[in-house]
């Protein structure tokens, strides 16, 4: 069902001090850093140099009270998600519920670039995954 890596997302503390090293000595050019108020963090694409390929995405908690700033507090920073893409996030929805995985989501949630269903890491071996559904290029 997953097609590709669509990206793999690292939470770290601040995003600026963390491009320092991404951007600055890696060499990956980010896209616009946006506030994702729903998810009550702040994030970055960091695109390869191949068109298509898998990024990376920074994630910075904005909020103390977060599942998310819970989680940097105790492991620290590091990896967080792996996110595959799916054809269509709906029949996805539906083929994880029949199957009995732990989904996070009745409904698919608006994501950055699409929608996303996430599906909690005691499902999956202990990595947090999201699907997600991208619009479709026109022809
Ligand atoms: C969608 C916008 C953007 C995009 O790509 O477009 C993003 O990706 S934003 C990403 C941020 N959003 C999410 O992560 C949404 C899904 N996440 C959640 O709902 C929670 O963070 C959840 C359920 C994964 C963890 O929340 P909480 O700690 O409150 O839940 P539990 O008590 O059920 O579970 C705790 C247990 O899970 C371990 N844990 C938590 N996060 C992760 C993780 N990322 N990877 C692996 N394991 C994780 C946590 O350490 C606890 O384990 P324990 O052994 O009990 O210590
Ligand atoms: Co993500």
């Amino acid at each position: 069902m997953p097609r590709r890596i669509d990206h793999v997302a690292i939470i770290v503390r601040n995003i600026e001090q963390a491009l320092t090293f991404y951007r600055d000595t890696l060499g990956l050019q980010p896209r616009a850093i946006q506030d994702v108020p729903s998810e009550q963090v702040r994030i970055a694409f960091l695109p390869p140099g191949d068109p298509g390929g898998s990024e990376i995405e920074l994630i910075e908690p904005t909020s103390p009270d977060s599942s998310l700033a819970r989680f940097l507090e105790k492991r620290g920073e590091g990896m967080h998600h792996i996110c595959l893409e799916v054809e269509d996030i709906d029949a996805a929805l539906q083929e994880m519920q029949s199957q009995g995985v732990p989904v996070l989501d009745r409904e698919p949630r608006t994501a950055a670039e699409g929608r996303a269903i996430f599906l909690h890491p005691k499902g999956t071996h202990g990595v947090l995954l999201e699907l997600l559904e991208k619009p479709h290029e026109p022809a």
